[in-house]
């Protein structure tokens, strides 16, 4: 059977602070990096060996990645970078307080906007400037993505270079973010559109799936620190 383990990234700058952080690059906290030596250590007792890691071009996945590398002592496999894998693009919101936003806009349409399928935050004027999305065309790039949008991004990528290694018995580690992982967990576990708003991942907390040759989930396992806070 072979094993996929989804894993967020440790608590960040942003997620301390409860702001809306999508493609900002916010940096992991000390707690964050203890949760990501957590997630490791728990790992680690697995016994479970990875054939490739798939992060995002964020820091606070990759120094996540690294930290959980390094305490399951398999640095020497592959780690494959993409941008889409990046957080879901929170558009104008970004840098926003949540508290604030919810005082401002109220509840409903802050939950919509967290948690609904479909709804876009509003836009931002123009896409991210930034020199690791310079190769793509402006076209594909976001200005804000409602979660249906950021999975049209990721399901390629899984479809491309995730599936195929599992089918071939490879192991694969996912290092990435809240939204990017609810969206591949609505995709393999077949969550309808209106059920996802109640599914939420942790921070630093590894889930396990067991799958088949067909790529269905035989057993399902998540990995819960005494820390774990959702
Ligand atoms: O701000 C964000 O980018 C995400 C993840 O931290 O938050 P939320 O839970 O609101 O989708």
């Amino acid at each position: 059977m072979v094993k996929l383990v989804l894993l967020r990234h440790g608590q960040s700058i942003a997620n301390k602070e409860n702001e809306y952080t999508g493609w900002t690059d916010a940096p992991l906290t000390k707690k964050g990096e203890f949760q990501a030596k957590e997630a490791g250590e728990l790992l680690r007792k697995t016994k479970i060996t990875f054939k490739q890691l798939h992060t995002s071009v964020l820091s606070r996945a990759i120094k996540t990645a690294d930290i959980v590398l390094d305490q399951i002592g398999q640095s020497n496999i592959p780690v494959l970078k993409s941008w889409r894998l990046n957080e879901r693009h929170y558009g104008a919101l970004r840098g926003l307080n949540k508290n604030w936003t919810r005082k401002v806009y109220g509840d409903r349409q802050v939950a919509l906007w967290r948690r609904s399928f479909t709804t876009v935050p509003p836009l931002m004027d123009e896409t991210d400037n930034d020199r690791r999305y310079h190769a793509y065309p402006q076209s594909i790039l976001p200005r804000a993505e409602s979660l249906k949008m950021a999975s049209d991004r990721i399901i390629p990528y899984w479809v491309d270079k995730i599936a195929p290694q599992l089918l071939h018995g490879n192991n694969q580690l996912i290092v990435a973010h809240g939204s990017t992982l609810r969206a591949l967990i609505k995709y393999i576990e077949e969550i309808d559109d209106e059920e996802i708003d109640g599914v939420e991942v942790a921070n630093g907390t590894p889930i396990i799936y067991e799958l088949d040759n067909k790529l269905r989930i035989v057993k399902e396992k998540i990995l819960k620190s005494e820390h774990t806070i959702y």
